[in-house]
């Protein structure tokens, strides 16, 4: 995308977005709520026209013909709640230009990979959330895209369906697909995302890969739990702040400049040290204070 605008109203809702997704890299669109991330996917996809800027595909103004060849899975789900699960599908790549024959077996697959395989002939309303957030996913992969956009495709998942749907949107990455999902809970996607665009009021505020991005900041913590309440010792250390200091885990903020390991032995002579672990910013941190930006120090708390 580059350099796209849309306002509705008065209200900004993205104001000179340039974003790249490659094939073969899981890409995270990531930011707060009201950040802009399902405008920037709607006009993406071609739902909204941008006020400005444009959508390249290949390098080439984006076509109807480049974006059948694309799944969407919307934020709102768009199932019929009376249609069976396995018809559902089938639907959906019929709808995408599928024979009956090839949508049927497409189906059978997806709902195997997504474990859904044994509520085929459930009404969809019969599924719990989670399940119908799976198989919101299978409609939107049935016809095999190139491209593949999903917004919020983790809200509302449980640890195991977080685990299942990551290996599922991994192994289409390598085998090619261009693969873009938004997401506001930043530290759950952390893993799995190679390369981020964060969004903050309609701009983008950090890009990049994630691991580049989180030992570049510079920023590094030490996690601490020390057998004292004694704070002291942190006297010796003017450069390290505190971000937390919770009954057993005390996170320090150690700049560039200061020896984690100095701090390290400083905690050691104040009291007996339990545990320790030097840590890189989540990207929640490198949000705040990439969003934050010179001006507005305090939202970085
Ligand atoms: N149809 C609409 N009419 C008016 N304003 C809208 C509309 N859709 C979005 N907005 C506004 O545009 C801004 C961006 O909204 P958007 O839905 O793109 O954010 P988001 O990053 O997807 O948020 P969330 O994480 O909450 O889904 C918000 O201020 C929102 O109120």
């Amino acid at each position: 995308m580059r350099d796209v605008s849309h306002a509705f109203g008065d209200r900004v809702a993205l104001d000179g977005v340039s974003l790249d997704v490659s094939p073969g890299v899981l890409t995270g669109l990531l930011g707060p709520n009201g950040a802009g991330k399902t405008t920037l996917m709607r006009v993406m996809l071609g739902v909204l026209d941008p006020a400005r800027g444009e959508v390249l595909c290949d390098g080439r103004p984006v076509g109807e013909e480049d974006r059948r060849r694309w799944g969407y899975m919307p934020q709102e789900r768009g199932l019929y709640p009376g249609m069976p699960v396995g018809d559902q599908v089938v639907h959906f790549g019929r709808l995408h230009g599928l024979s009956r024959h090839d949508a049927t077996t497409r189906a059978h697959a997806l709902l195997e990979e997504l474990d859904l395989a044994d509520r085929w002939g459930d009404r969809t309303d019969k599924l719990s959330g989670g399940m119908q957030q799976r198989l919101q996913l299978a409609t939107s992969l049935v016809h095999d895209p190139e491209v593949i956009v999903l917004d919020e495709p983790f809200a509302g998942l449980d640890p195991v369906a977080v685990e299942s749907l990551s290996v599922t949107l991994r192994q289409r990455a390598r085998t090619g697909a261009t693969l873009l999902f938004s997401s506001h809970q930043l530290d759950l996607v952390q893993d799995l995302c190679e390369q981020i665009v964060m969004v903050d009021h309609g701009r983008t505020v950090l890009e990049g890969e994630v691991a580049q991005l989180r030992a570049a900041s510079g920023r590094r913590q030490l996690r601490l739990h020390v057998d004292t309440a004694d704070r002291a010792w942190l006297g010796g250390f003017p450069a390290v702040t505190v971000i937390s200091d919770e009954a057993d885990d005390l996170r320090l903020d150690v700049p560039v400049g200061t020896e984690p390991l100095d701090v390290l032995d400083g905690a050691r002579r104040a009291g007996r040290v339990v545990d320790f672990g030097l840590e890189l910013p989540t990207l929640s941190q490198l949000f705040l204070a990439a969003a934050a930006g010179p001006d507005d120090e305090e939202r970085t708390g």
